[in-house]
């Protein structure tokens, strides 16, 4: 399977065509909007999202409630395209127009794609950029991630995500949760913690952090489970699903690290602490005594759960500004913002949890077929037999 994305953050709409889903797959509008409003929720959101309430359009490959094979067009709207018409069309400016661009952009944010997109693409504009990088786009990603997220619930396989930590404050899970205990637990708390007191005090750092115009970042963590043995492959590196995997979580913008189980705990334990024991039953088959390494051996799942972590750096847009250099005067400024998210941490799992079905979703494909639901299904269930009696 793969997919693009077009649209800008103020644009009329954002599209994405799917491509390579197999026919058959249950799929409804409300399958994609539960996750597309799960994106939107979360402490910390700015005024956007009181403007936006995002729904799907399912524009074709989806007959009857029923995947067909063909591929599927998804549409999101902006609702905030009504107030940015006169700047956002594709349409020639009119004179009166362009004598009153007041939204012309010279000022390159700090920490955004600003300054190295003008550069590149030669905009004197940088709105050019800015309607592009923003996490607008994240939308429907999620929406495509949602259809994967279905075909792996299909197969059995589920996924869930919570906040590890929000501007330093962890949340104290120690695991041992069932993923629909998880999924719960966590949409119950404003900042998806799964512990309470620290839900708590990751809310408090939101609310000072905004005081004092400053933003935090936090960790989110996505764990799936119900996995075959064996997705990826060891023979060849752009084949291995952790590195692919990782790279869906480092694409999400403002995320700046991945870590599989212990992670970068690796580097300081032996490794008797670090791998995970082999063990074998009738029932279960292989398993591992630990899931230390998050899932994956040779980058190929083991069976056990699939548990990532990804870091989100704070948000970049400060009401207390950064120093900057306007491109057309080239004296410097202080940033001046009009509104923006303080934590995007709790909206950022769900994009997680999305992009890592995505992922898990094409591996699934690549393993067991790509034209039919049934015949997927079928070869997946063979296999978890074979593999048991190895
Ligand atoms: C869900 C989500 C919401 C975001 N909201 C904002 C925001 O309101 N203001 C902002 O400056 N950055 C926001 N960001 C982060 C920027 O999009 C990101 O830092 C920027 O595009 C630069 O990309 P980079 O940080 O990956 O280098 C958000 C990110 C995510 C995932
Ligand atoms: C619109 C979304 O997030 C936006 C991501 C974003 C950024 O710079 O990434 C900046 C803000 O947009 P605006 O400047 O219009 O307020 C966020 O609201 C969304 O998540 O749907």
């Amino acid at each position: 399977m793969r997919y693009l994305t077009a649209g800008e953050s103020h644009g009329p709409q954002l599209t994405t065509i799917l491509e390579g889903l197999p026919s058959g797959l249950e799929l409804l509008a409300e399958d994609i909007n539960t996750e597309l409003a799960r994106r939107q929720l979360g402490y910390g959101r700015g005024r956007r999202m009181q403007i936006e309430k995002d729904q799907v359009q399912i524009l074709s490959g989806v007959r009857h409630a029923k995947s067909t094979g063909a591929p599927i067009a998804l549409v999101v709207e902006n609702k905030d395209w009504t107030h940015w018409k006169n700047y956002m069309g594709a349409e020639p400016l009119t004179k009166e127009q362009e004598d009153n661009m007041k939204r012309q952009i010279s000022r390159p944010r700090p920490g955004h794609a600003d300054l190295n997109g003008a550069i590149k693409y030669g905009h004197r504009d940088m709105r050019n950029v800015l309607e592009r990088s923003s996490a607008r786009e994240t939308t429907v990603r999620v929406a495509a991630g949602a259809v994967a997220k279905k075909l792996l619930k299909t197969l059995g396989i589920q996924v869930a995500g919570h906040v590890r930590m929000i501007g330093g404050i962890e949340s104290s899970y120690e695991g041992g949760m069932s993923l629909e205990e998880m999924q719960r637990v966590s949409e119950e708390s404003p900042v998806r913690s799964l512990d309470e007191e620290a839900g708590k005090k990751m809310m408090t750092a939101i609310d000072d952090a905004k005081s004092n115009g400053d933003s935090i970042g936090g960790i989110v963590e996505v764990v799936v489970e119900g996995l075959p043995v064996g997705l990826g492959s060891h023979v060849h590196y752009d084949r291995k699903l952790d590195s692919k995997i990782a790279g869906a979580i480092m694409s999400i913008n403002a995320f700046k690290g991945v870590e599989f189980g212990i992670g970068f705990e690796a580097a300081e334990k032996p490794g008797s602490e670090v791998h995970d024991e082999i063990q074998w039953s009738e029932e279960e088959g292989y398993t591992r005594k630990t899931n230390r390494l998050g899932g994956f051996e040779g980058g190929m799942t083991t069976g056990m759960p699939i548990v990532v972590k990804g870091v989100m750096k704070p948000i970049p847009t400060l009401y207390k500004p950064l120093q900057s250099v306007d491109i057309d005067t080239k004296e410097p400024f202080s940033a001046s913002i009009e509104r923006s998210d303080s934590c995007a941490v709790p909206a950022a799992s769900v994009v997680a949890e999305n992009v890592v079905a995505w992922e898990v979703a094409c591996s699934i494909l690549d393993k067991f077929g790509h034209d039919r639901i049934e015949e997927i299904s079928a070869a997946l269930n063979q296999h978890r037999k074979y593999s048991r009696e190895f």
